[in-house]
This record gives structure tokens, sequence and C-alpha cells, in this order.
């Protein structure tokens, strides 16, 4: 179904919406936990690596074994959080770079991408990933000829930068960062929560329904507009 709608700025959510969930709890969360022993025995006093590693909170880095346990049990009770999630990202470094990783798009992403651009509106990213792993996601896709996205790419926003992704306050945030007016704002995602608190917020936002994507209750199904590929919104000016 096609949902035309006026907007001067797309903001994404990443897992479920412009990648599968299994790319990021398949292939980037066990690429750090194999990662993490080799940059623990190597790199734990690098002035590199210690800016990560102050991050957490002080009983888990006093040792690489407390370090690592509290890293694992956070990534298996998938917990988004902050300092979590910035080493992520640092591991993901060396796996993007040597062509071990590479973020397989929907194929509908890139193609939309180019198609909002075109029809003048600015594609921003909000995910609990931090900037930083946004940044690489979207440098190494699986888009062809073009694997780098980031030049169509105009603002990155995590849970440091705006704050956490249920809360109404950080929609209104990001908003706020820039000129457009927050009702011109259209966010996408899987997750029924953010769609919610961006509406609070008075944004547009439509629920993205993917392949692998958690069911959603008939309630939700009837309460918000929802959409199993980008290519069903139309943007008009
Ligand atoms: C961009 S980093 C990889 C994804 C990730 O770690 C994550 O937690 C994704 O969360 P999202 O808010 O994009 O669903
Ligand atoms: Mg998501």
């Amino acid at each position: 179904m096609a949902v035309s709608l006026e907007v001067e700025v797309v903001l994404l959510d990443i897992e479920g919406t412009v990648c599968p969930i299994s790319f990021v709890k398949d292939v980037l969360y066990p690429y750090s936990v194999q990662a993490l022993p080799n940059v623990l025995a190597t790199q734990w006093d690098s002035p590199s690596f210690a800016t990560y590693r102050n991050r957490f909170p002080e009983e888990y880095c006093t040792s690489r074994e407390g370090l690592s346990a509290h890293f694992n049990d956070l990534i298996s009770r998938d917990v988004k959080i902050s300092y979590l999630k910035d080493l992520q990202g640092y591991l993901w470094i060396k796996g993007y770079e040597s062509g071990e990783i590479r973020c397989p798009l929907f194929p509908d992403v890139h193609p939309s991408f180019l198609k909002w651009q075109k029809a003048g509106a600015s594609i921003v990213i909000y995910s609990s990933g931090s900037v930083a792993a946004q940044k690489l996601l979207f440098q190494y896709t699986n888009s062809k000829p073009d694997a780098d996205l980031r030049p169509l790419i105009s603002g990155y926003f995590d849970t440091v930068n705006a704050g956490m992704k249920k809360d109404a306050s950080s929609y209104r945030k990001i908003a706020a960062s820039r000129k457009e007016d927050i009702r011109k704002w259209l966010f996408l995602s899987d997750r029924v929560e953010e769609v919610e608190a961006a509406k609070e917020a008075g944004m547009q936002s439509l629920v993205v329904v993917r392949n692998g994507n958690a069911p959603l209750t008939e309630e939700e199904n009837k309460k918000h507009e929802l959409i199993a590929s980008f290519d069903e919104i139309k943007i008009v000016r």
C-alpha cells in the first residue's frame, strides 16, 4: 500500500528497519564476543582501548575477566547501553575493514535513499548502536556499485547525543538540532514503543514490518500504519 507524506527529514532506525535483526544478533554481536579476548590480551593498557574500558562501571574495568563476563552478559541480554555499544563499535572496525563484515541492507533501502534525496528530503539515522558503529555499518554495505551510503546521510543520533529511543524527549531533541519543523519528520522503526515515542513528540512515524522482526500484536497492527518496504512511501513536498 502506498502512503503519501509531506516529509523533509526521514529519520531511520537500523536493526529490523534497514537491515535484518539476524545481521545484528547473529553476525555483529558474535563478532564482538569473539574479538574481545584478543583485544583484552593485547590492548588492555593501550590508550585507544582504555577510552572504551574506562566507560564501563568501575567494578567491571579492574580486570579483564570482569569486563569480559559483563560484556558477554550484556550482549546475551541485548542490553542497549552506551558503554557496551561504544566498545562494540570499536571491535567491529577490524571486521568491516577486513571485509569479514558487510551490512546486508534490505533491497529497497539504497534506492529509497536516492529517491528521497531527489525529492529533497534529508536522511538521518537514530539507533541504539553508537554513532561510530552506525557510520561503519553504512560505509560497508552490500549495495552495488556504491557500498558506502554515508554521502547520502546528513546526521547520526544514538542514546548518547539524543537519549533513549522509547522517550519522546529524544525525538524532540533530535528535531531541535535542525531547522525543519518536527511535523515534517518521518521516523521509521520496527519497534512500536519507538514509533509511539516519535509520534508523541510530534513526528510522523510508521512501523516497518520486515522478515525476521518480532510479530506485532493485533492491537499494535490496528493502532499503527505499517509498511513492509520503503517503496510504499511517497514523499510529497
Ligand atoms: C549501528 S550498530 C549495530 C546495531 C546495534 O548494535 C543495535 O543495537 C541496533 O539497535 P537499533 O536501535 O538500530 O534497533
Ligand atoms: Mg530497530
